[in-house]
């Protein structure tokens, strides 16, 4: 690792200087760098195995185990970043929301947020809640070397659905009564969100994050005025409180096909694209000044290899014009995902775009 330091704070110039960050910036890259969403966890056995009778946010506590499990899909696929092992609900577990995430099912609310009063139960988050990320920050910075960590988040709109509807939610149905039924309220707790969204971003930025991603998950089952009216100023709020730090900021979503100009301009440097939209009808879509993310559908890497390979010299192909462009999935790698297709991935994109 290089003394030198880069132009953004502590980072090594070495980090500063990898092709992750390079395409965020969209400046000229070696080659096209490539990292997966849930590239750490059940896919990989070694991640089962460390996690052996350890419930799921207890294991986000423990900065040697998140040390340990963020660094296993780097060491085993050798991608171009490693992402900060958590969950989006961690958050709010650290200010004291009763959450679980129970297996098979997902996060889970013991009593949702759903009226001016429960808005009291959304305190603020202050760097001690979470010391455990900062410690295993600290570990990680010292063992990734030159290879970026990302950080992320997820966005107040994906993390209003859980705490409104108590549970993952096909259908959103009280989240959009809430949004539609009472606009104020609602207003109130996207920016409470954003509050706790933009503490957690930037513990995570002072402790050597290079790079946050913020998770919009579900924000794609919004039309775009409403997208506009009800959510965009919440996710402004976030990234525009990072901004000062100059690291590259990544807005993704999932179905968000209509939506994307719109993340873009909420102020992402990076926008991430799912598997329905083509990466050069995406770049129309958000316009100039921004790098993309994305695209292969998760699902085809239980596909033929020759099949994957298509498809991915697709996107490259749909990706050759871009100002920038990071490889990944739509959407998480799926749990039944045989690794190796991730490595070999990983080794396709790279020798074939080689400059
Ligand atoms: O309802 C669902 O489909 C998933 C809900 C669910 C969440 N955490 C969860 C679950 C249960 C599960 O995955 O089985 C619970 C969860 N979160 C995570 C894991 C580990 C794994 O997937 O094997 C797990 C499974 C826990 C277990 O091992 O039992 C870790 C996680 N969540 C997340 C991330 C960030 C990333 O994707 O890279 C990461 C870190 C991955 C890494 O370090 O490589 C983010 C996350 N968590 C969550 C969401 C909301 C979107 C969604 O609901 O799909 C999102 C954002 C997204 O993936 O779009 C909520």
């Amino acid at each position: 690792m290089s003394a030198e330091q880069s132009p953004v704070g502590k980072q090594p110039t070495a980090t500063y200087d990898s092709a992750f960050l390079k395409a965020c910036r969209r400046e000229p890259v070696p080659h096209t760098p490539v990292w997966f969403m849930r590239q750490a966890g059940r896919s990989l056995p070694e991640y089962r195995k460390v996690r052996e009778g350890i419930p799921m946010l207890e294991s986000c506590m423990r900065p040697e185990l998140v040390a340990e499990i963020t660094l296993q899909p780097v060491r085993r696929h050798g991608v171009d970043a490693a992402i900060y092992f958590s969950d989006i609900v961690v958050p709010l577990k650290a200010i004291g929301i009763d959450l679980d995430i129970k297996p098979g099912v997902g996060p889970v609310v013991e009593k949702p947020i759903r009226t001016r009063a429960d808005l009291a139960r959304l305190r603020d988050l202050t760097p001690e809640d979470v010391s455990y990320v900062t410690e295993a920050y600290g570990l990680l910075t010292r063992e990734l070397g030159a290879t970026p960590l990302i950080g992320f988040a997820g966005a107040p709109f994906t993390l209003a659905s859980y705490l409104v509807e108590g549970g993952p939610s096909r259908n959103h149905e009280h989240t959009k009564a809430l949004m539609y039924g009472d606009p104020q309220l609602w207003a109130d707790l996207l920016d409470r969100l954003a509050d706790i969204t933009a503490a957690f971003l930037k513990v995570q930025i002072e402790a050597g994050a290079s790079a946050v991603q913020l998770f919009d998950s579900w924000v794609g089952a919004l039309a775009p005025a409403d997208y506009r009216r009800f959510v965009q100023p919440a996710s402004r709020k976030v990234f525009e409180a990072v901004a000062g730090y100059g690291v590259p900021r990544i807005h993704f979503g999932v179905g968000t096909g209509e939506l994307l100009r719109d993340m873009g301009e909420a102020g992402a440097d990076v926008v991430g694209v799912d598997w329905r939209v083509p990466l050069d009808e995406a770049a129309r879509r958000v316009g100039p000044g921004k790098a993309l993310q994305g695209n292969l559908d998760p699902a085809l890497l239980f596909s033929t290899t020759e099949a994957v390979e298509a498809r991915t010299r697709e996107i490259l192909d749909a990706a050759a014009g871009l100002e920038g462009h990071v490889f990944n999935l739509g959407h998480g790698v799926l749990p039944d995902t045989d690794p190796d297709a991730l490595s070999r991935l990983v080794e396709y994109v790279h020798t074939r775009t080689a400059r």
